[in-house]
């Protein structure tokens, strides 16, 4: 945000539906003190950047829309929110739909008019003070929404002296719509159940040495907390004493509790098991884990999917265009072909009513939401719908090794030292720096020498993405890493015949040198994850060609991608070589994505098409750079976002044909002059109900392999 700008976050129940994000749109667009607008719809927030002093003003134009906008104050927490719609409304809107029928019936078997005339008069006023209101806004400011034509096409129908007729349309009106909010509720609730996980107090030890409870989110870091039997975790942290199983499933998506104990990682949102624990927290509320997921699912909302925005601009041209054509049917229509002024004009209601795009507008934004919550229970990170849209074109990915084939938990296997070299300082230097690194290699080093040797005191420690850790010792510079990198002396003979024989063995290696001279050399092996076999026989069967791309020597590479059955790989890959294939692969396999876990990979990342990152739990990187961040280490999810992907594809398609189909054949039948109102706005708030339910469908059950 700039000087002279500030950021007013309001939540307007009133707006649960894309025609009135329109309505504040229009309103607000125009107005030279608003900078921008971000709708939360899912949400219902609205967030407006404006000049600063002109809050007051932003709340009082969407005020005379007829909305109640409530600022919302930093710090607050998403909250449930209340269905829109109560039992009331659904007792009232069944009795107008039932006058309404008996009104039909009542003209139809010829009762007296005037009871005919009263049961409509009581239908349409049970229901119709909200859309009338609604309507007249949005005349007043000139917007053409559904509330608007079905207040048109009702009074139209009364000064018909259609009165059955006016009484069902409304009435029929107002029950969809309320069956629509409910299931709009349903896809929202959805959400907001990822995001209010955390609990709203925790229990903290104080300075006067006593436990009380304390808002999570005025908990400052470094504070110790501490968490009862089956409740949920407040905070990120670090177990400080007892032991318990912790659900993972609201952040990782897997299913099986895991054992935490003293020094092991708790995240914000999980479930304690049968133990009490006591953890030192790790950052503030707001830096856990959960807040941050919390904020890529609601970006996640915002960006549209290419599908999104065609339907966006096909509703702009779509309406004008048929209310238009309504009027000059109206106008025109007696003079053309004939037949009485009363008729055509019945005729350009019906056409109005069919005008609406709700349908369509709607289909889109429910189904990416549905589509991103089972994402999300299944322990992915969607960054936006965009992203999830696109999955399924997938041809090519490249995965990297360390970390995303392998468990990324190496041990060491042997090492070599230069002939007559201290053995103690190699192992004092190597701990030194390896202890200092959170790469898989270096940790491997320091977990089998912890303990048995003291770390050197170095300076200037730095690390080189993909390639080492360095540092000085009495101004002499430490190297630990990638052979290329810090040595291009030629090896002693005893040193490459000893790496023959761990190569041939598939195993890493690590360097140490001495002012560019090597004087150790370390043998790490890892372990290939389990399940990768089958995930890339899935692959495969999707159609994704899978190349090996590492960072790690050729050798290893190539044992490793034939274990798990990966018949392209490369090894000795640079961070920048990892981006020049990716940039290749792009513009020669088609759609390409990447799968990797380290910054040595997050400029390719960057480049791909997709990119997703693994054991997200671990590195920031992976939630910042990734499009799509896979929590729980698990390399099956790439094809469950593929077949989600497909799924979410198939229920857009399906929504906007259906809902422009039905158009279509209400439109010809209206024109034909066969369609009756009500039949008209059957056609229209079926079909808005139709996509919601249909989008509904991916909250539910899983994409099987
Ligand atoms: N911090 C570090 N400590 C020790 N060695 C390192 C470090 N960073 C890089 N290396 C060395 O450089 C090599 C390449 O590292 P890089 O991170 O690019 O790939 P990787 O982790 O081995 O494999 P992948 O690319 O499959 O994840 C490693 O195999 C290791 O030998
Ligand atoms: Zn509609």
């Amino acid at each position: 945000m700039q000087a002279g700008q500030e950021l007013t976050r309001l939540r307007i129940e009133q707006m649960d539906c894309p025609v009135e994000e329109q309505l504040i749109r229009k309103k607000l667009e125009g107005d030279a003190q608003v900078i921008a607008l971000q709708f939360h719809l899912m949400q219902r927030q609205l967030d407006v950047l404006h000049t600063a002093g002109y809050g007051s003003q932003v709340v009082s134009a969407i005020q005379r829309l007829g909305m109640d906008p409530v600022l919302i104050q930093a710090g607050d927490q998403p909250k449930t929110l209340k269905p829109s719609h109560g039992k009331k409304t659904l007792v009232m809107v069944i009795s107008a739909v039932f006058l309404a029928l008996l009104a039909e019936l009542g003209a139809w078997l010829v009762w007296p008019s005037w009871m005919v005339i009263v049961l409509s008069v009581i239908a349409i006023a049970l229901t119709g003070g909200t859309v009338y209101k609604k309507g007249l806004i949005a005349l007043t400011n000139r917007n053409l929404n559904i509330n608007a034509l079905m207040s048109i096409a009702v009074t139209g129908a009364v000064l018909l002296g259609e009165w059955p007729e006016a009484a069902m349309v409304m009435s029929l009106f107002a029950l969809a719509e309320y069956i629509e909010a409910r299931s709009l509720d349903r896809a929202r609730r959805a959400v907001d159940g990822l995001l209010a996980l955390a609990p709203d107090e925790v229990e903290v030890f104080d300075e006067q040495g006593h436990w009380h409870l304390q808002p999570a989110q005025t908990v400052t870091a470094g504070s110790l907390v501490k968490v009862k039997p089956g409740a949920r975790i407040g905070l990120d942290g670090v177990v400080q004493a007892g032991s318990s199983t912790v659900n993972q499933a609201p952040i990782t998506g897997e299913s099986l509790p895991v054992l935490k104990q003293s020094g092991d990682r708790l995240y914000a949102g999980s479930i304690n098991g049968m133990g009490e624990l006591q953890y030192r927290t790790q950052g503030t509320y707001d830096e856990s884990l959960l807040a941050r997921i919390a904020i890529s699912v609601q970006q996640a909302q915002q960006s549209k999917a290419p599908v999104q925005r065609f339907v966006d601009r096909f509703s702009q041209v779509y309406t004008p265009i048929v209310t238009f054509g309504a009027l000059a049917l109206a106008l025109l229509g007696p003079w053309l072909f004939g037949g009485t002024w009363l008729d055509w004009v019945y005729k350009a209601l019906v056409l109005l009513v069919i005008a609406c795009p709700c349908a369509l507008v709607i289909s889109t934004p429910v189904a990416v939401v549905s589509a991103l919550a089972t994402a999300a229970k299944a322990g992915l990170l969607v960054k936006g719908g965009l992203h999830l849209e696109r999955a399924r074109r997938l041809d090519y990915l490249a995965v990297d090794k360390t970390g995303t084939i392998t468990a990324g938990m190496p041990v060491l296997q042997d090492q070599w030292v230069a002939p007559a070299y201290p053995l103690e300082t190699v192992e004092q230097m190597a701990y030194a720096l390896a202890s200092r690194s959170d790469h898989p290699a270096s940790q491997a080093l320091a977990r089998s020498l912890e303990g048995a040797v003291s770390a050197l005191p170095v300076k200037d420690f730095q690390a080189v993405a993909g390639a080492g850790v360095m540092a000085t010792q009495n101004g002499v510079s430490w190297q630990l890493g990638r052979l290329s990198w810090l040595s291009h002396a030629p090896l002693s003979a005893d040193l490459i015949s000893w790496q023959k024989t761990w190569q041939q063995a598939g195993a890493s290696f690590v360097y140490l040198a001495k002012a560019q001279q090597v004087v150790a050399a370390f043998a790490i092996a890892d372990q290939i994850k389990s399940g990768v076999q089958a995930v890339m026989a899935d692959l495969s069967r999707l159609g994704v060609k899978v190349e090996v791309l590492s960072g790690d020597n050729s050798a290893a590479v190539q044992h490793v991608a034939n274990q798990a059955g990966i018949p392209l790989a490369q090894g000795d890959l640079l961070p920048e070589d990892k981006l020049r294939i990716i940039t290749e692969r792009t513009q020669t396999e088609g759609f390409s994505a990447m799968v990797g876990d380290g910054i040595n990979d997050a400029p390719a990342l960057a480049k791909a098409d997709l990119s997703f990152a693994m054991g997200a739990l671990g590195s920031d990187m992976a939630i910042e750079t990734a499009d799509i961040a896979i929590m729980n280490d698990d390399l099956a999810n790439i094809p469950y976002t593929i077949r989600l992907s497909q799924r979410l594809h198939r229920v857009l398609v399906q929504n906007i044909s259906a809902a422009i189909g039905i158009k279509l054949v209400f439109l010809a039948l209206a024109i034909a002059g066969v369609a009756t109102m009500w039949m008209a706005v059957f056609a229209d708030v079926g079909a808005s109900l139709l996509v919601v339910l249909n989008s509904l469908r991916l909250l539910k059950s899983t994409p099987s392999a």
